[in-house]
């Protein structure tokens, strides 16, 4: 059993280059031009049940219909049931209740550190996707249903840096439109796709989903026009007595922050269930695409080379700490070892004493030699003394829980 067997991680996939295999086969015989081109990666994030699964169904299948098979990773340790077979699944290589088991986590925890432990390993499934990058048009990312745990986390930095950094990435935000039509809850969708883009500095689409059940013009009314946002709020954002909630004067005076997001955003609205969408879907991501080569691409590379740089100075800092440590614990070492060392008496008061002009000339070793003479005068006081000392009084000095004042200043708790 490896290491990683042990916490509950599965061997290495062995579909890492299966699904849809008509693509293999289909694209081998492409033309050289088709072989030189670029695919773009869709990172599908959403809350929990937007329809991410769904649509990353409706994709593959769309695609599949349009003969450009897509590459597909999964990244959600929890999911159930996957309607698609995926490339490279994490449920291939790490077992999400396993880890729960091991690590006595609950639900959330699992998933984190599933996805943690598959991070480890996200430099061989970069390799995998990398080496089918010329066959395929798309690499669809699905990721965990719990939001946070992707966007917030560590291993959800590594992996979403590691795929920008190696092939254009856009991230496609699914919000569940039908859930979205309350002021409150539009704000705090948009608000959190807002710390989403900033997060990933990566082209962002947001995909007005279940466009079947609710058509998403509403949104994007309220994303452009702040009047009508905001008389959405004042015909909804009352409370029962019929007063203004408190949250609506936040909420106006976020829209008008947020009119800057609105504006560099593309917002599409699909049917996952329905098809619905799809090739406005398409556009938006081969402008992102275009965007990311144009903008975002030399900005990646110049924060690469700023990290870069950053890492060699800290290096270049520790080694240099590392080195002056060295050097100072070596003179006190050799400062300390003398006055306890193995020399008699007087040597060592000769070497102290009356080299003080020659050997003594830092501030802390002036201490040191200070030290020894109070301690050298302590015990010839107590050696003069020894012959006064009586018996402790109770209550005074040498009972339980009372401390004891040496001679020096010094207090300490008595012993029991
Ligand atoms: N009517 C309708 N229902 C949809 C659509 N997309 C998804 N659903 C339904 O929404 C529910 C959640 O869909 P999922 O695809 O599981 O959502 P998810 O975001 O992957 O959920 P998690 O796995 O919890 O992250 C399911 O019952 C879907 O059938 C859509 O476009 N229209």
């Amino acid at each position: 059993m490896t290491d990683f067997e042990h916490h509950g991680i599965m061997a290495e996939p062995s579909s890492t280059d299966a699904g849809p295999s008509a693509s293999s086969s289909q694209n081998a015989s492409t033309s050289t031009d088709q072989a030189e081109k670029t695919p773009v990666v869709i990172l599908c994030i959403g809350m929990a049940g937007s329809g991410k699964t769904t649509l990353m169904q409706r994709l593959n299948s769309h695609l599949h219909s349009r003969n450009t098979p897509p590459y597909i990773l999964n990244l959600d340790p929890a999911v159930s049931h996957m309607p698609y077979s995926a490339n490279i699944d994490i449920r291939d290589t790490v077992d999400y209740k396993e880890v729960m088991k091991q690590y006595n986590l609950g639900p959330n925890g699992g998933i984190l550190t599933a996805l943690n432990l598959f991070t480890t390993k996200f430099d061989q499934v970069l390799a995998f996707v990398e080496k089918r990058a010329a066959s395929v048009d798309y690499v669809l990312v699905d990721t965990p249903g719990q939001i946070e745990i992707f966007t917030w986390s560590a291993s959800g930095s590594i992996i979403t840096d590691a795929i920008a950094s190696s092939l254009p990435t856009v991230v496609a935000y699914i919000i569940d439109t039908p859930r979205t039509t309350a002021p409150a809850t539009f704000m705090s969708n948009m608000l959190y796709a807002c710390s989403i883009l900033y997060k990933t500095r990566l082209p962002f689409i947001l995909v007005f989903n279940k466009i079947d059940v609710e058509p998403h013009d509403f949104a994007i009314e309220w994303m452009h026009d702040f009047q009508a946002y905001q008389a959405a709020l004042d015909e909804k954002g009352r409370d029962e007595q019929g007063e203004m909630a408190y949250t609506s004067s936040l909420m106006s005076s976020m829209s008008l922050v947020l009119d800057e997001f609105y504006n560099n955003l593309r917002a599409v609205g699909v049917s996952a269930m329905t098809g619905e969408g799809m090739k406005d879907f398409f556009s938006a991501v081969e402008e992102a695409k275009k965007e990311y080569e144009t903008d975002y691409k030399p900005e990646l590379a110049r924060l690469a080379e700023e990290r870069k740089a950053k890492a060699e100075e800290e290096k270049k800092n520790q080694l240099e700490k590392v080195m002056r440590d060295m050097t100072m614990s070596e003179g006190a070492a050799s400062r300390r070892k003398n006055p306890f060392g193995p020399h008699p008496r007087n040597e060592r008061e000769d070497r102290y004493l009356d080299d003080e002009g020659d050997d003594i000339d830092s501030e802390e070793e002036r201490e040191i030699q200070r030290q020894m003479e109070e301690e050298e005068e302590m015990e010839h006081a107590e050696d003069l003394d020894a012959g006064d000392m009586a018996e402790p009084e109770p209550g005074a000095g040498g009972v339980a829980g009372v401390q004891s004042q040496s001679r020096t200043g010094m207090s300490w708790p008595t012993p029991r």
